[in-house]
């Protein structure tokens, strides 16, 4: 089948060579004209046949927000927009309601897999309507890792981005661990090889995991990761899911204290252990550490 996909960067670049790999026709669509096919949506629309389905790659909020406007002025009746990106699941509806009054129809997709994606296939959990949800499927099919597992309906609008920020949220906790088992070992002189330690647990273990092998890889290329800054970013998905368990009272201890590690990460001298310092020097006369 034929596929408009808008945003050609790190994961829509990929997914151009893989749905294509596949056999499909692939229009793609970047602001970096070195990395398009063509030099508009306009022109991407004129040059689907209908009916079209468009695949929007860009990051979430006011570049999906514009792409999408700009979307339902081309498209027709019959068409389906796919947000591919990492949107905020309650942007989905609001989507959704947009283009259904032009007739257009809409599919939300989590997609996981990073850079590696386009050898392994792409993780995706998506939420529509079948009908709409049928005239994707081929693209679907094309870029799911091979095997019976990978993709998933996952319900009405928004299931898809809300089952991968879970996903993601998920991620963050099992990081953190790794991240927090990987310190402690490196702390305690008794232990001489962690890098081997963290090798070893890749087979057998009730621990083994894709992200265990990443972390081994990248202790791979170095050893004790000196060249790195302790300074993590976060792009949204962890504080919605954190969010969405204090809407419907969910405990998230585990997901919440990893993205609350990743703001500390961003501090050079952290003004609440000040006060924590200042208050054990009140109450017992402890010892502070000035500067
Ligand atoms: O979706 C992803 C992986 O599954 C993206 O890599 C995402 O950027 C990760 O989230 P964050 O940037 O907040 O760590």
């Amino acid at each position: 089948m034929e596929l408009g996909l808008v945003g050609l960067g790190k994961m829509g670049g990929n997914m151009r060579e893989r749905i294509r790999r596949a056999g499909h026709t692939v229009i793609g669509y970047d602001r970096n004209p070195d990395l398009a096919d063509v030099h508009s949506l306009e022109e991407l629309v004129n040059k689907l046949k209908g009916p079209r389905v468009v695949w929007v790659m860009v990051p979430a909020g006011a570049a999906t927000q514009s792409t999408i406007d700009e979307l339902a002025e081309l498209l027709s009746p019959g068409d389906v927009v796919v947000d591919g990106g990492n949107s905020r699941w309650t942007d989905d509806e609001k989507h959704a309601e947009e283009l259904a009054a032009k007739g257009i129809g809409f599919v939300d997709c989590g997609v996981s897999g990073g850079v590696w994606g386009l050898e392994n296939g792409y993780a995706l959990m998506y939420g529509g309507d079948a009908e709409n949800v049928a005239k994707v499927q081929p693209i679907f099919d094309a870029l799911k890792p091979e095997g019976e597992f990978g993709s998933v309906h996952a319900g009405k609008v928004g299931a898809g981005h809300f089952a991968k920020m879970v996903h993601n949220g998920i991620e963050y906790a099992m990081m953190q661990a790794y991240a927090e088992g990987w310190e402690l070992l490196e702390k305690v002189d008794s232990v001489e090889n962690v890098r081997e330690i963290f090798r070893s647990w890749q087979e057998g273990t009730v621990i083994r995991s894709w992200l265990l092998d990443l972390a081994v890889n990248a202790l791979d290329e170095d050893e004790h990761l000196d060249q790195l800054r302790g300074y993590a970013s976060d792009s949204g998905e962890g504080r919605w899911t954190v969010e969405a368990a204090i809407d419907n009272a969910v405990p998230l201890p585990a997901i919440t204290a990893s993205l609350f590690a990743r703001f500390a990460s961003r501090q050079d001298d952290s003004p609440q252990m000040k006060m924590i310092a200042a208050l054990r020097n009140q109450f017992g006369g402890h010892a502070v550490e000035k500067k």
